[in-house]
């Protein structure tokens, strides 16, 4: 176990409560876009472009989003992920229709011709090469995953965790299929090169090996008499970056 600083999901559910609450205002909108382009740029720091061949460059960061706002997550980062030069495709196969703004999340990345495949289209495998794919970035559930999973996403986290070893997981802020608090409980399960905790670690985040899974926090949205309420340190992100590794 690390010493991580960790906040229970309780406390962070209530910390999402305050934020987006009317004393500080800010709008779901607002911390899903920070989000999304924190994890996007977890993915330029592990899989830079920079001197990297065309054939690398034209490889595909294939983006799964779920139905709730960790695919939100997953659709604003890969809008970010194409202004920055990378080849995302996405993979929504369930859409909810009662939710306005993932909608306009999906004209946008059309604007940005990013293809957005849904389940009913052609065999969404077949994008999953290792030789065409950088990575694949992990949106489908984060902290409200209650198991045990139903279709069609038990088939994806299967196909997955069949792959892991040959395409490395970008989890965004939960490691699909894990317990928020508890971890790995449902087998197989995600096992991910990279974990972008948002706005700050979860509790599972302590059951990552930390050799085999890089961890970043994300999310910076945080000023440091609100983390000291809460009883951690704001983190000491660089600059104007929107990661942290940790
Ligand atoms: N609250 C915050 O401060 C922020 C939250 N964000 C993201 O929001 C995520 C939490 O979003 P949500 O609360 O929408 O929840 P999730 O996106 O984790 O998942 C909820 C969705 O998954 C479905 N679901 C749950 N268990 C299932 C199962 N066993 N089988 C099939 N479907 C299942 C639910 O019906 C629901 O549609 C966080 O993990 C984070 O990624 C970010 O957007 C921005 C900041
Ligand atoms: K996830």
């Amino acid at each position: 176990m690390s010493t991580l600083k960790v906040v229970s999901s309780k406390l962070a559910a209530e910390i999402d409560k305050e934020l987006m609450g009317p004393q500080i205002g800010f709008t779901l909108q607002q911390l899903m876009e920070l989000a999304g382009f924190s994890v996007a740029q977890a993915v330029c720091r592990q899989f830079p472009l920079r001197g990297k061949t065309e054939t690398e460059k034209g490889k595909h960061v294939f983006v799964i989003a779920g139905p709730g706002n960790n695919g939100g997550d997953g659709l604003v980062c890969a809008r970010h992920l194409k202004l920055f030069g990378y080849n995302p495709i996405v993979f929504y196969p369930k859409r909810s229709e009662r939710t306005e703004f993932y909608k306009q999340l999906v004209h946008q990345l059309n604007f940005f011709k990013v293809p957005v495949l849904s389940q009913d289209e052609e065999n969404w495998l077949e994008y999953l090469k290792p030789e065409k794919t950088l990575c694949i970035v992990d949106a489908i559930f984060g902290f409200s995953f209650k198991p045990p999973m139903r279709e069609p996403f038990k088939g994806i986290v299967d196909e997955l965790c069949k792959l892991q070893d040959r395409i490395p997981i970008v989890s965004v802020d939960v490691p699909t299929g894990w317990d928020v608090d508890e971890g790995p409980i449902s087998h197989p399960s995600i096992n991910p090169a990279v974990l972008v905790s948002l706005t700050v670690p979860k509790p599972c985040s302590t059951y990552i090996g930390e050799k085999h899974t890089t961890h970043y926090v994300g999310g910076r949205f945080i000023p440091r008499d609100f983390a000291n309420k809460y009883g951690f340190e704001p983190f000491g992100y660089e600059y104007t970056d929107q990661i942290l590794k940790l």
